[in-house]
């Protein structure tokens, strides 16, 4: 009943948005001509709208108007134009657009999706402190540690390869942040996180995002009146999001307060010790951006960095010739008697070029997170209004023929040239955003992916599983559309009984709430069409030889 009132209000809310009239007769980005009301928004994707905007940069340029609705969006289609426009005038296009929701649901605490000024400017700095590239070298031994528990918990559970990716990309972060060791199962810390974030980012939708904008009051209404509902679940969408921001701080403080060796070395212990020095006035906004950074480095470094190891799982099946030629050089280079450690990371150019091509291939975040800009803008002649919605298209870099030829197939020779060295072209200087929102979590994303890449193509085989007759079960590869592309034969179901943060599935209708580029038409339309979650194909992983299975379990304990 709940959901069938706010479908009707939700639409209500558009149909009285899209009434709103532009004003300005500036000439524009060329573009597909709007139908009256409803804009372009038919004529997208649901699904994958990287698809449809791809095919626009074709027809209209790398720089496409685009009108949805009230809404005004721009695409960017070249990283020629991503630089020129999102970093060498960052000033104009660092802004985020609004989303009613964010506030009331509590999840505004992500600084990710917060408007560009002072408070997102000290949670950036925080952030970066721990993050940047000087700092975050020191948090490599530990993710060398932790991506051999991959190996460890595959090996005891090959089924749920999915929540293996899922805890490794939690307890990376978890270390970094807070210096907290989640234990293999029932982690009281982790079933915070997903008490928070299951409900919490499930009751969220582009919908209510619509609607909240349009009918403010509904989060003022008594709870006795009929469309409190929302009132009630942004009030519990807060108090849990809250404790799993308090949670692991106070674990933190604890332990300091203890004089406890842990937690010194964590983002928050460092700064917490820094805020002892400052004036007292300062400190509850001090401590409250980093509460906020240290709960956005959970929430944007879990989705993202287990969807490229799936990726990376997925391309290892479909092309087993270049999984051998990564073995080969790893057997060759390093030997059978040791694992990859980071020491060796110059020395290993192909799997250097496995990693650019998983970052290419199938990008985790097709159309990065949108940005907006904040005062009006001439680019090329072509003028760009304030507030508009500035999508960067990277899903359209990576398919560029020009510069990848034969783009769809999982190449990484495309990275080496013809003396064996890595090419200057490396899809990190953009699957990460550009200018001054671009990912801060880089350098750890990047460390994370290689660690698990290499210790798994050092000690494992990953082929498809085989049929009862021993044939090869035949698979086509879906995604789950949304802010982060997951593929769905890989999702497990059961987030609770493990310590996986959230199983995408639950997560994916939801964070399409971040992605003000989906109308809540288009939003329907993909929620109301998940593909399903039957296990279409399974892998097969085995050891590559005791050895290395015995190092690995010996490495981890
Ligand atoms: C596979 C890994 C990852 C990918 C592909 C990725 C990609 C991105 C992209 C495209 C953005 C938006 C950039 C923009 O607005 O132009 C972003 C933002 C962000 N990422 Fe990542 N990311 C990854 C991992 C991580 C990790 C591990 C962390 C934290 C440890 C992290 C923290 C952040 C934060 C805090 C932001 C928001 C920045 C801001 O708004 O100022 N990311 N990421």
């Amino acid at each position: 009943m709940a959901l069938a009132v706010d479908r009707h209000l939700a639409i209500l809310a558009g149909i009285s948005l899209s009434f709103v009239a532009r004003q300005n007769n500036a000439p524009l980005p060329p573009g597909p001509v709007p139908l009256p009301l409803l804009g372009s928004v038919l004529s997208i994707d649901a699904y994958e709208p990287w698809l449809t905007y791809t095919e626009w940069g074709a027809v209209y340029g790398d720089l496409v108007f685009v009108r949805s609705l009230d809404e005004e969006m721009v695409v960017i289609n070249s990283q020629h134009i991503a630089e020129a426009l999102l970093d060498k005038r960052s000033r104009i296009y660092s802004d985020r657009p609004y989303l009613a929701t964010l506030e009331p649901y509590g999840l505004s605490i992500d600084f990710g999706f917060i408007a560009y000024g002072d408070e997102w400017r000290l949670c950036r700095r925080l952030f970066h402190q721990t993050f940047r590239p000087e700092s975050a070298a020191k948090f490599r031994p530990m993710q060398i540690k932790r991506a051999r528990e991959i190996i460890v918990n595959l090996v005891d559970d090959p089924e749920n390869y999915y929540d293996h990716f899922a805890t490794f990309s939690l307890s990376v972060v978890m270390s970094t942040v807070y210096d907290y060791n989640i234990s293999a199962r029932d982690d009281p810390m982790v079933q915070t996180v997903i008490k928070a974030l299951v409900p919490g980012l499930t009751v969220l939708s582009p919908e209510r995002a619509l609607m909240l904008k349009t009918f403010p009051f509904l989060l003022k209404v008594p709870d006795w009146c009929w469309g409190s509902s929302i009132k009630r679940s942004a009030r519990g969408s807060t108090e849990r999001i809250n404790e799993m921001a308090e949670m692991p701080f106070r674990y933190v403080q604890q332990h300091m307060a203890d004089g406890s060796s842990l937690a010194q070395s964590s983002m928050v212990a460092e700064n917490l010790q820094r805020m002892e020095t400052q004036e007292e006035a300062f400190k509850p906004a001090f401590e409250n951006a980093l509460k906020k950074a240290a709960t956005t480095a959970i929430i944007a470094s879990y989705e993202t960095s287990a969807a490229t190891l799936m990726i990376f799982f997925l391309a290892m099946v479909l092309y087993p010739e270049v999984q051998k030629r990564a073995q080969a050089e790893i057997d060759s280079v390093i030997g059978k008697e040791r694992l990859p450690t980071f020491e060796d990371r110059a020395s290993l150019p192909y799997i250097e070029a496995v990693l650019r091509e998983t970052w290419r291939w199938q990008p985790a975040a097709p159309l990065g997170v949108a940005h907006a800009a904040s005062s009006d803008d001439v680019y090329d002649g072509y003028f760009i209004p304030k507030g508009a919605i500035i999508t960067y298209n990277t899903w359209g870099i990576t398919r560029d023929e020009k510069r990848y030829p034969d783009a769809s197939n999982f190449i990484p020779e495309r990275f080496i040239d013809s003396d064996g060295a890595l090419t200057s072209d490396d899809p990190a200087q953009y699957i990460f955003g550009l200018g001054r929102r671009a990912c801060p979590g880089r350098y750890n994303a990047d460390s994370s992916a290689w660690a698990a890449i290499a210790t798994m193509l050092a000690t494992l085989d990953i082929s498809p599983a085989k049929d009862d007759q021993g044939k090869e079960i035949s698979f086509t590869p879906e995604f789950i559309p949304g802010l982060v592309r997951y593929l769905t034969f890989f999702v497990s179901f059961c987030p609770l009984v493990t310590n996986s943060f959230v199983a995408p599935g639950f997560l994916r209708p939801s964070l399409a709430v971040f992605r003000p580029d989906l109308t809540f038409i288009q939003t329907l339309w993909i929620v109301g069409g998940l593909p399903s979650f039957e296990k279409k194909g399974q892998f097969a992983i085995r050891g590559r030889g005791d050895i290395a299975i015995d190092q690995v379990i010996l490495a981890s304990v």
